[in-house]
């Protein structure tokens, strides 16, 4: 089996506050897995934590079953960016690598490998300093690819991207993932993982919300409804509420529509053919991503945990 990160019984308090509380998930190889919470749900805390970089006040973190710290060459192992602006502007971009190679036992050519793949070849002498915040975005990411590891982690990776590079990075996570690779994306915004990820592990307060695949998360909204068209909506709406469902008529008069919820549509259909109503259209339309993630982080304690302990 490929490198898993695990986080098991996780728990950060700063004073009083508990910015991760009793957080316990898996991250597995082969996919996307995005992680996913409003701001300040404690993302940064538990990457850090992983990483080693913030101590747990209890619960552990292991990348392929050991603590990151005592991977050697930590860099072969775990790939991560954190915040893109905390680079020494001073320097180059090449020198920067170059730096980090040599203190990682990693051979020269990976530097001009990975500016390359990040397409910052013809920046690479140029002052860090002068980078715009997407540029920055994509040293940082060839940082993270420098040591050609089996597990990345990317805090915020698409923030102060222009569209062009947001295209280009959720091709480059896809393809990194295909490889068997580990890929773990935090983000505030549902909407950047509806594209990018497989898996999605979901937490509000420090708290795990939901760790399932993005189809599984996005069927949970309640908003869930089939669309119906038919001649004859009033009739078909009756049928329908007989039966337990509830019915809001849609669309214009000549052209009406229903929008059901409360019975799949599997049943709506055989409820109309049994009562020899035609219908022209029967589609259900999952709530989206946005939907589901807001009705689930609203109040986040009132919701529990997705995941067995
Ligand atoms: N060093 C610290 N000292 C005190 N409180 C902290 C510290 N670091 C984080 N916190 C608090 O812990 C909580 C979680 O913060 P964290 O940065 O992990 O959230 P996040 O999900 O990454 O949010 P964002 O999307 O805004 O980056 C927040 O309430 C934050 O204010």
């Amino acid at each position: 089996m490929g490198a898993v990160i695990e986080v098991s019984e996780l728990t950060k308090c700063y004073g009083s506050k508990r910015a991760v509380d009793h957080l316990s998930f898996t991250v597995r190889p082969g996919q996307v897995t995005g992680f996913l919470g409003p701001n300040g749900a404690g993302k940064s805390t538990t990457l850090r934590m992983i990483l080693g970089l913030d101590a747990p006040t209890t619960g552990a973190a292991t990348v392929s079953g050991v603590p990151f710290h005592r991977h050697p060459r930590g860099l072969r192992h775990v790939g991560a960016l954190l915040e893109a602006g905390q680079v020494h502007g001073g320097r180059s971009a090449a020198a920067h690598l170059s730096a980090l190679a040599r203190s990682n036992g990693i051979p020269r050519r990976r530097v001009d490998e990975v500016l390359q793949e990040v397409g910052l070849t013809e920046v690479a002498d140029r002052r860090i300093g002068g980078f715009s915040l997407g540029m920055k975005q994509r040293l940082g990411i060839a940082t993270a690819l420098l040591g050609d590891p089996p597990v990345l982690m990317f805090d915020e990776p698409i923030n102060g991207m222009d569209p062009e590079g947001v295209r280009w990075v959720r091709r480059l996570f896809r393809r990194l993932a295909a490889e068997g690779r580990t890929v773990f994306l935090s983000s505030h915004l549902m909407s950047e993982m509806e594209n990018t990820a497989d898996q999605l592990v979901v937490i509000g307060r420090g708290r795990l919300i939901a760790a399932e695949s993005v189809r599984d998360f996005a069927a949970r909204g309640t908003r869930s409804s089939v669309m119906v068209g038919t001649p004859r909506a009033a009739e078909l709406a009756a049928v329908l509420t007989a039966a337990g469902a509830s019915v809001e008529p849609e669309g214009s008069a000549g052209a009406e529509k229903l929008a059901v919820t409360g019975i799949p549509a599997d049943r709506i259909g055989a409820l109309a053919f049994e009562n020899g109503i035609r219908l022209n259209e029967l589609t259900t339309r999952t709530a989206s991503l946005e939907v589901a993630f807001m009705e689930l982080t609203a109040d986040s304690t009132e919701y529990q945990a997705g995941q067995p302990r």
